[in-house]
């Protein structure tokens, strides 16, 4: 029989972090052992969040050293802010417990922080912009359409509560797809910005374009074109469900892991 992975889930009141911790509650083999939030220290799950009632007793922390060490989790989850989820990543890995970070918005030199301690410290660390299935697929697709169709925008739209732009699966899929056709200067090269941000936040020549409405959740188009043919290739998650099986996919495949390993594409082989 497989061992109970045991997880802390850092941002428990959050829109992710509520959807991870009813997740986690609901999988065989997974046991919840504590969360991190930022307030809300010394109390029960239930007592922050009548949504889970039916989790009396899971133990809340506002100190991550505190809450690894009480309660020893083998996986770390992060849904919370950058600054939070660069801390709390350091302390985990300095704890020898392996890390999922769903957070965005972290840093070059943050990420490359996590990588060196996880490889230094030979403790799994799994970091992904989009832990959905359909995501990740339209990353794959955008780089594949990118060897025959180099020009590329790329059109991210996301809830009115979202404080990161672009949003990471814009970026990381802008780096996909530069991996394949490398930067270039797209449109008329005399072309001129009537006002600013018109043609987007560049990316080594992708220009990505940010919408935040109420009513959406998370919804991506990449355009490429072509001399009389456009391909789109558009993703949409209407739930956050939808992260939650490439995050329980993330959480066993870190117990296997003994280094940094950055989206989930490179899990889904
Ligand atoms: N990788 C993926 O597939 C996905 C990633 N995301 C990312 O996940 C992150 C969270 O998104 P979302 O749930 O929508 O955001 P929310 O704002 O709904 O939730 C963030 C939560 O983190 C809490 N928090 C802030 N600082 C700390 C801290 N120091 N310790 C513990 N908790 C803290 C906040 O508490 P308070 O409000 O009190 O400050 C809040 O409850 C974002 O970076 C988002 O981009 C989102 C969806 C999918
Ligand atoms: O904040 C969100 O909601 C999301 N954030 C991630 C991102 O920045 O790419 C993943 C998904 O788009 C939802």
């Amino acid at each position: 029989m497989e061992e109970t992975i045991k997880i802390t889930v850092a941002g428990p009141r959050g829109k992710m972090g509520k959807a991870c911790v009813e997740m986690v509650a609901s999988t065989p083999g997974f046991q919840l052992v504590s969360v991190l939030d930022r307030i809300n220290d010394g109390k029960r799950l239930n007592e922050i969040d009548p949504q889970f009632s039916r989790l009396p007793g899971v133990p809340v922390f506002t100190e991550p050293e505190k809450c690894l060490a009480d309660t020893k989790p083998d996986v770390f989850i992060d849904l919370t802010r950058p600054e939070a989820a660069f801390s709390h990543t350091r302390t985990a890995l300095s704890f020898g417990v392996r890390a999922v970070v769903g957070t965005t918005g972290l840093t070059d030199d943050q990420l490359a922080e996590i990588k060196a301690l996880a490889d230094r410290n030979a403790v799994g660390c799994i970091i992904a912009p989009n832990f959905s299935l359909g995501a990740v697929l339209m990353m794959k697709f955008a780089r594949m359409a990118a060897k025959f169709f180099p020009d590329v925008e790329i059109i991210e739209l996301h809830h009115d509560q979202k404080r990161d732009a672009p949003s990471g699966t814009s970026i990381q899929t802008a780096r996909m797809i530069l991996e394949e056709r490398g930067a270039k200067k797209q449109g008329h090269p005399e072309e001129k910005e009537l006002m600013a941000g018109a043609r987007g936040a560049q990316i080594s020549g992708i220009p990505v374009h940010s919408v935040r409405l109420p009513g959406l959740i998370a919804h991506q188009e990449v355009i490429f074109g072509s001399r009389g043919e456009t391909l789109t290739i558009r993703h949409d998650s209407y739930d956050r469900k939808s992260f939650m099986r490439g995050i329980e996919t993330a959480v066993r495949a870190v117990m296997a892991l003994d280094r940094y390993v950055y989206g989930m594409e490179n899990l889904l082989q």
